[in-house]
């Protein structure tokens, strides 16, 4: 008995150890492993100043970003760099420009020197590619389409849907804009109407339904409505996934059939199904020209198996949806809180508007001509890049002038710290002054390769012309039907989700012309 209770005690210190060792275990996941790195990165032989090792603890960056205060003031100063990675600009004042940290198992190579950064994004060797832990972590939601693939299957898509982007198709797509951008419009003008006259909205909702709609009838044509529900359905991933973020951290914990994980997994089923029914809707009629029928056409013409063709036309249509649908609105949010919170431009940007337009509905022509609408968007995507990241995984040792790039680390380029650097953009770096881009991105930058919320190189945005055209007929639009200013409700609190975003979205008052 005596032995027993002992025996009973022994196993539940064991327990409770075995416990600790796993919460250990499971925090040592979660934070730098710096020897592994150092020796990894000492092997590599790399030249110069050794580089900075730090400890990059996911906890200590959760606590930096849980400490920013929202203010109900109209901000002033847009620092979004400081506000969304202060460990990371902390780090940059210590150590420079080139660093090197560590998140969880991953290997972080900061760069945002001028140069290194210039032949790190236009590189073209494939051996420089999309990181692949993120596909392991978004893998339900982006499948393997043309952004998260690499290599020769990454340039058949990129061959395939980039011509269906190109300015010159894109202008054939103003019209479907324009009707995406009506709806909004309506709605806001019931809206307006029914509260009297002045409305004190948030403005994020209409804002996602308006890009989601565009792209939805970019890709699906007639079948843009099908385009909404499957597009409904993505967004249920996302949050789903959004959810179980913390387990998915833990190695081998994706794949347990967890009741997060089956609801992730039942979405993605239903999302696909709803995809390869327009496909076979579209099989029976083949008479449309939108990117659903490019790529059906080509993934018909390329010798796949038929999962493999299903695989890639869900993969693709899954890819163009998530790439262009958030980015595109949280573009178009920002630009409209900076147009309310200031008024001389948003009245230069609606005289514009009506000049150029004299009361019709934007065209191609038109919306090229519009100047002032142009400036104001290239300052609102320099102080609120929606990609404020953009990462690359070398899968092979490479040299990038003297910095070596081990197999297998992760080399992030800051967008958001290079697009408010006052070193490049003057003292006013932080300032809303679209008269900056007066002469174009040349004039406003010292270094112009540097302006990049499209990113560079071989890897830039396929949407960025389609992306450019819905946000000036949207702005354009809105501005000739309404005016408005920020709402007393407005918190400024930019935060990093997939995208940067704003934390309690935007209120404005709107008031009909
Ligand atoms: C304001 C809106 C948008 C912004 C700021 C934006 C930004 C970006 C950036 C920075 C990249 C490059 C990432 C990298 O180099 O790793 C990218 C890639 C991409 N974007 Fe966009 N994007 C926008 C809208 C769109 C739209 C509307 C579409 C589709 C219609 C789209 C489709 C794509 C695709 C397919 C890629 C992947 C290209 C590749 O990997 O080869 N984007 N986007």
């Amino acid at each position: 008995m005596q032995l027993l209770q002992f025996d009973a005690k022994v196993l539940l210190s064991l327990v409770f150890l075995g416990f600790i060792g796993l919460v250990a275990r499971l925090y040592n996941g979660l934070v730098a492993k710096p020897k592994r790195l150092r020796s990894l990165l000492t092997k590599q032989g790399i030249n110069g100043p050794p580089p900075t090792i730090l400890l990059g603890n996911i906890l200590e960056i959760k606590k930096a970003r849980g400490s920013i205060n929202p203010t109900s003031e109209p901000p002033t100063s847009h620092n979004c760099a400081a506000l969304l990675f202060p460990f990371l600009e902390k780090w940059r004042k210590l150590y420079g420009e080139v660093f090197v940290f560590a998140l969880g198992n991953t290997q972080i190579l900061y760069v945002n020197q001028p140069d290194a950064v210039r032949d790190i994004t236009t590189c073209t060797s494939l051996d420089l590619g999309k990181p692949t832990y993120q596909f392991k972590e978004r893998g339900p939601l982006l499948g393997q389409g043309i952004l998260t693939s690499n290599g020769t299957s990454w340039v058949h898509q990129r061959k395939i849907i980039a011509p269906e982007l190109y300015m010159e198709k894109v202008k054939g797509m103003v019209n479907l804009i324009t009707e995406s951008t009506i709806t909004l419009i309506n709605s806001w003008n019931s809206r307006i109407e029914a509260e009297g006259g002045l409305s004190d909205m948030k403005i994020d909702s209409y804002i996602g339904s308006f890009s989601g709609d565009a792209i939805s009838r970019a890709c699906f044509g007639s079948n843009y409505s099908k385009g909404e529900e499957i597009f409904q359905k993505l967004k249920q991933i996302q949050e789903a996934m959004g959810r179980k973020a913390f387990l998915a951290g833990i190695p081998g914990m994706r794949h347990l059939p967890t009741k997060s994980n089956r609801e992730v997994w039942a979405l993605e089923k239903e999302a696909s199904a709803l995809i390869l029914q327009v496909v076979k809707e579209r099989r029976a009629a083949e008479n449309e020209k939108d990117l659903l029928q490019i790529i059906l056409e080509s993934a018909k013409n390329s010798n796949l198996s038929q999962e493999a063709t299903d695989r890639f036309i869900v993969d693709n249509c899954k890819n163009i949806y998530l790439a262009g649908y958030e980015t595109t609105a949280v573009a178009a949010t920002w630009c409209l809180m900076l147009l309310a919170s200031n008024q001389e431009w948003q009245e230069r940007v609606r005289a514009e508007a009506l000049q150029v337009c004299q009361g019709h509905i934007p065209d191609a022509d038109m919306v090229r001509n519009m100047k002032q609408l142009t400036m104001v968007i290239h300052e609102s995507l320099r102080l609120y890049p929606p990609v404020s990241v953009v990462s690359r995984e070398a899968f092979k040792d490479m040299k990038f002038g003297d910095i070596h790039v081990p197999k297998g680390i992760n080399v992030w380029t800051m967008v958001i710290t290079l697009h408010t650097d006052p070193k490049l953009w003057g003292p006013d770096s932080y300032a809303f002054n679209p008269n900056r881009f007066a002469n174009g991105i040349k004039g406003a930058c010292k270094l112009p390769q540097l302006y990049m919320p499209f990113g560079v190189g071989p890897r830039v945005c396929l949407g960025q012309y389609f992306a450019m055209v819905e946000l000036k007929v949207l702005i354009a639009l809105i501005v000739s039907n309404f005016s408005f200013s920020l709402s007393p409700k407005y918190r400024h609190a930019p935060t990093l989700r997939l995208v940067v975003e704003p934390e309690h979205g935007v209120d404005l008052l709107v008031k009909k012309l």
